[in-house]
């Protein structure tokens, strides 16, 4: 198989998306590993699995229906499975195997099968003191775009995923591109505080648009960077509700088609404004583990 994405949005060919089967149930508070997981696990609103297991199947579909070819991963039993985005990361024609946290560490070995398909040369370890998850990388054309979290306190926050020893290993990984890297806002306890990946706050949308929080970036000028680059007329503002609703995390199939939220009226409308068609889906309990589209699906082929 020849990977390639260097893109948020060119036409998708091949996916894996996560699976919400055997996913585990609700677990104990304390090994709850967001703020909004945790919200829910309180409230005794925690997503059960038959719910969440019909929503991504409206999504499986969606994709079947434009053609484009789905992997699942293998069930671990009792093992969250539904976020396939942070697992590892297509860059260019390489697999990128993600340093993830390490309650996730077993969901990797469920995607062998396409794993072992591909080119050994185009599979990339990186040491394993680079933490990063894909949830936090976004190839741009020339560009790759990395959230990461560079304070002191980096290892008190279990909502920090990846470090600056990873963006710097990602640039010598790929020296034909500008790494710019983004410090992302954390909170272990509040979820509209919380930017736990990149795209959670901030994606690439159609073919010049983007939908982005201003709070999610800790340093002003690293988001006026992005608001520059894009243009200001292109960018879609969402406020700290939407960002806890997950708002930036829809998912592109091409510059022209996107899978969204049915409950995101603004955001859907703005797009089909822009001429974006918007197959709509129902991701709320999904929503509830503080991820969404973009982070249950790992785009391997994009045109
Ligand atoms: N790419 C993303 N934003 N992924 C969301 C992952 C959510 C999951 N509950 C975690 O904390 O790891």
């Amino acid at each position: 198989m020849k990977l390639n994405v260097t893109n948020e949005t060119n036409r998708l060919k091949a996916v894996v998306l996560g699976t919400a089967k055997s996913n585990g149930g609700k677990p104990n508070l304390a090994d709850a590993y967001d703020p909004k997981s945790a919200l829910h696990i309180k409230a005794g609103t925690y997503p059960k699995e038959e719910d969440m297991l019909a929503e991504m199947e409206q999504v499986a579909r969606v994709l079947k229906k434009y053609g484009v070819e789905v992997f699942r991963p293998r069930v671990i039993q009792n093992y969250n499975q539904i976020f396939s985005r942070d697992i590892g990361f297509v860059i260019d024609d390489v697999f990128v195997k993600a340093n993830i946290l390490p309650d996730r560490a077993q969901e990797i070995d469920a995607i062998q099968p396409v794993i072992s398909r591909l080119d050994n040369s185009k599979t990339l370890n990186l040491p394993e003191d680079c933490h990063v998850e894909g949830g936090d990388v976004m190839p741009h054309g020339e560009y790759l775009f990395v959230g990461t979290y560079r304070g002191e306190d980096y290892s008190d926050y279990i909502t920090a995923r990846t470090n600056p020893k990873a963006v710097e290993a990602l640039q010598k990984a790929f020296p034909n591109k500008q790494v710019k890297s983004f410090n992302l806002r954390k909170s272990n306890t509040a979820p509209k505080e919380n930017a736990l990946h990149l795209d959670c706050c901030f994606q690439p949308v159609g073919n010049k648009y983007a939908i982005i929080h201003k709070n999610g970036f800790l340093e002003e000028e690293e988001y006026q960077w992005l608001v520059q680059l894009f243009g200001v007329e292109n960018v879609f503002e969402i406020d700290k509700q939407e960002m806890f609703d997950m708002t930036s995390n829809i998912f592109s199939i091409s510059p022209k088609l996107v899978i969204s939220d049915a409950h995101f009226k603004r955001l859907n409308s703005w797009l089909r404004g822009k001429g974006i068609t918007v197959e709509e889906v129902n991701y709320r309990e999904i929503a509830k583990q503080e991820g969404l589209l973009r982070c249950s699906t790992l785009p391997l082929i994009r045109e």
